[in-house]
């Protein structure tokens, strides 16, 4: 095995270990942050109470105008309240926007602190621009698209980019925090480097691609910063829902004085006021943006970069899982294994021509064939003058066409079959028998063709990553069904399936198959999610609800993709619609929590209005509270203080089993909605024990 293999082959065996690192010194990290966090949130909590920013949170901006009609109220002489009661409730009103304010800027403030460490990366860095085969120091903000530079060993790499010579170790804690270098290298899926990350061996040269402000350093510091947040489409529909119910609340409120009057009685504004705050959804409408903010916040924990929220909503109601082989249920390193000739051919002819064939194939497989059979002797690097064939994904070749007119080719042994054949050549007869035996035991056969002729077989070797099996049987619980699209032979493919234990599979696939899988998928009404690394994956990453790209692959991946995973851990897709799921069943939880919490709030309030008019209402009494004064209050303040208690359970999410859908949308019924119930009953009741010794 070379070195790179095995170096990609321990950082692959790392990453679980990694990923739980990761985590720890996460929660150290954020401990330290946490107080600075509270004192800015405290901060925010009263520069958010200007009126153009809470416009934008219709509930909480209703409960803003209640606290200054009720301030306005208490300069005001009443006739039927003690003077001090327009003033309090004016106070509780303006902590309940507090609190409201207080978790969203709670829920935005470490990814603030995150965006800062990561500008704090943005410093000068020179770059040496190659132009017209000299070398240029320049600042690395004026490299553009298509520039090439050089960058040695304890360099910056000055802009995002495509190694298109070399091989290097970076070190891109900058971005991933994960320590321990990462290989990248010219051709193949590990090419792409992040601008900010460091060579810390050897030297590559790499072509630009992205223009200033647009690399993915500046992308991730908007993203985490929350900059562009855009609230989600089931945001945005739930926002609706309540924002109607709020109407519906107001016009009551509005046109109830109309009837009381008429009944020969009047309430006062405040405690209308007080009325309307209780019943409309300000428990929800107070933690909405939080739960969001907060959802996307638990995805970046992960180490993965979540490019919008409706992203991982998405991942919480996917419904089928593609994923490709080579690289994501692989490692990814196939590596020259063994040399089978066919037909009576030598294994030094065979390697010969696999030699040829690959001497300029810079991708991964391609220079795993030269390095085995130097490693043998049996291959020299000569003066072979002719026109390299690269590997493509349609093709699924690569090769030589020399000038003395011989055609040399390796690849799939389906595709080379159909080459030589329309060449006039003969299949030799043990070809598939041995390319079956190969693919059996999950590796890949590729043949060896000159001309018309077919020479022998290249055993390409993978291994499944360990715990497959147990992550896809998780899926599995979830509800989720998972299919491998694989470039590579159905029998191959078969039997890495089986392996790995995915549900389904689907061999010999086109770039343009893996679109039409997802297509199929969603027209069926499913959420698809697909992971990949390659640039023949960058299309199907595109088409799906949510496309997951390793931050190992290609810079078109990384494009094409909705998600970045940073630690390359395609199995990662697990977590991510954990969060999904939790993010979606947090805010479900919340809002019928917070609806449910009326009913108590109507039996504290209702009977403490109309008493003074209608004996009869203390029936309604049912708790027993002390007067309609310590009720209205009582109440208010359970309003109010169910906000910041709220909180943890916000920015934590509810906790999440892996079961079905039903299972949990029945448990979290019971739980949030007959809770929601309860719960205030008793709150109340504390409470106005409290209230009832003032009033
Ligand atoms: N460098 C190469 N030269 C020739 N043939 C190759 C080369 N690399 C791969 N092949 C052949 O082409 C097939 C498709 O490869 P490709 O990398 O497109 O697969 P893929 O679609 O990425 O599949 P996977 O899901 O396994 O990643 C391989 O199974 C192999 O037979
Ligand atoms: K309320
Ligand atoms: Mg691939």
């Amino acid at each position: 095995m070379s070195k790179s293999s095995a170096f990609i082959k321990e950082k692959h065996e790392q990453t679980s270990s990694s990923l739980r690192l990761v985590e720890d010194e996460g929660i150290r990290k954020a401990k330290t942050m946490d107080s600075d966090i509270v004192k800015t949130s405290i901060k925010q909590s009263f520069t958010k109470l200007d009126p153009r920013v809470m416009v934008k949170n219709p509930i909480m901006f209703i409960v803003e105008i209640g606290f200054c009609v009720t301030l306005v109220l208490s300069f005001l002489p009443s006739e039927n309240l003690p003077g001090w009661f327009n003033i309090t409730v004016s106070m509780i009103l303006l902590f309940t926007v507090l609190f409201a304010n207080f978790a969203e800027a709670l829920a935005e403030g470490r990814g603030k602190a995150q965006a800062d460490s990561l500008k704090q990366s943005k410093q000068d860095i020179w770059a040496n621009l190659i132009k017209n085969d000299k070398v240029m120091k320049v600042a690395a903000t004026e490299l553009r698209k298509g520039d090439i530079v050089v960058v040695k060993q304890g360099e910056m790499i000055p802009s995002d980019g495509e190694v298109i010579k070399g091989l290097a170790s970076v070190d891109e804690s900058a971005i991933t925090g994960e320590s321990a270098p990462v290989l990248k290298e010219a051709g193949g899926d590990f090419s792409s480097v992040t601008g900010g990350t460091l060579v810390v061996s050897d030297e590559i040269t790499i072509r630009i691609t992205s223009n200033p402000g647009e690399s993915f350093l500046d992308k991730m510091i908007a993203l985490v910063e929350g900059a562009k947040r855009q609230k989600t489409p089931n945001e945005i529909a739930l926002n609706t829902v309540l924002f109607s119910l709020t109407l519906v609340f107001l016009l009551v409120i509005v046109t109830l004085p109309v009837f009381t009057n008429y009944l020969g009685f009047s309430i006062d504004t405040a405690v209308l006021v007080a009325l309307l705050v209780c019943l409309i959804p300000t428990t929800i409408g107070g933690l909405l943006s939080a739960i969001g903010i907060a959802g996307m916040d638990r995805v970046t924990k992960f180490n993965v970069l979540a490019m919008s929220g409706k992203a991982v909503e998405a991942a919480g109601d996917i419904n089928t899982i593609i994923l490709d082989k080579t690289g994501t249920i692989t490692f990814g390193n196939r590596m020259a294994h063994t040399l089978i000739a066919v037909s009576g051919e030598t294994v030094e002819e065979l390697a010969y021509w696999a030699g040829i064939s690959s001497c300029m194939d810079e991708t991964p497989e391609g220079r795993s064939v030269v390095e085995y059979i130097n490693n043998k002797g049996w291959f020299s690097n000569g003066t072979i003058e002719g026109e390299f064939i690269p590997f493509k994904a349609e093709t699924r070749m690569s090769g030589m066409d020399l000038h003395d007119g011989t055609k040399v080719r390796k690849g799939a042994v389906n595709a080379v079959i159909n080459w030589v054949m329309q060449q006039g050549g003969n299949i030799p007869l043990d070809l598939s028998k041995r390319a079956d035996l190969i693919a059996k035991e999950g590796g890949t056969p590729l043949a060896v063709a000159v001309n018309n002729k077919i020479y022998g077989l290249i055993y390409l070797k993978d291994t499944v990553k360990p715990g497959m099996r147990e992550r896809f049987e998780e899926l599995r619980r979830m509800g989720i069904k998972t299919v491998m699209c694989t470039g590579d032979n159905p029998l191959t493919a078969a039997t890495i399936a089986k392996e790995a234990g995915v549900d389904e599979f689907i061999a010999e696939c086109k770039p343009e198959d893996k679109i039409a899988v997802i297509k199929a998928e969603q027209a069926k009404g499913k959420l698809v999610a697909m992971t990949g690394d390659g640039t023949n994956d960058a299309p199907a990453l595109a088409q799906a609800d949510v496309g997951l790209a390793m931050n190992s692959g290609t810079s078109a991946a990384k494009e094409a993709a909705n998600m970045i995973d940073l630690d390359s851990n395609p199995t990662k897709i697990i977590e991510v619609v954990a969060i999904g799921k939790q993010l979606l069943m947090t805010r479900g939880a919340l809002t019928t929590f917070s609806i449910a919490n009326d009913v108590a709030k109507y039996f504290a309030i209702i009977p403490a209005m109309f008493t003074a008019a209608i004996p009869q209402m203390e029936m309604l009494n049912v708790m027993g509270l002390h007067s309609p004064l310590s009720a209205i209050l009582s109440a208010l303040i359970f309003n109010a203080i169910i906000i910041p208690l709220l909180i943890p359970l916000a920015m934590k999410g509810v906790s999440y089993k892996p079961m079905s859908s039903n299972a949990l949308l029945s448990r979290n019924l019971f739980i949030y909605g007959f809770g929601g119930m309860i719960v205030p009953f008793i709150g109340i009741k504390v409470i106005d024990v409290f209230v009832g010794l003032f009033v």
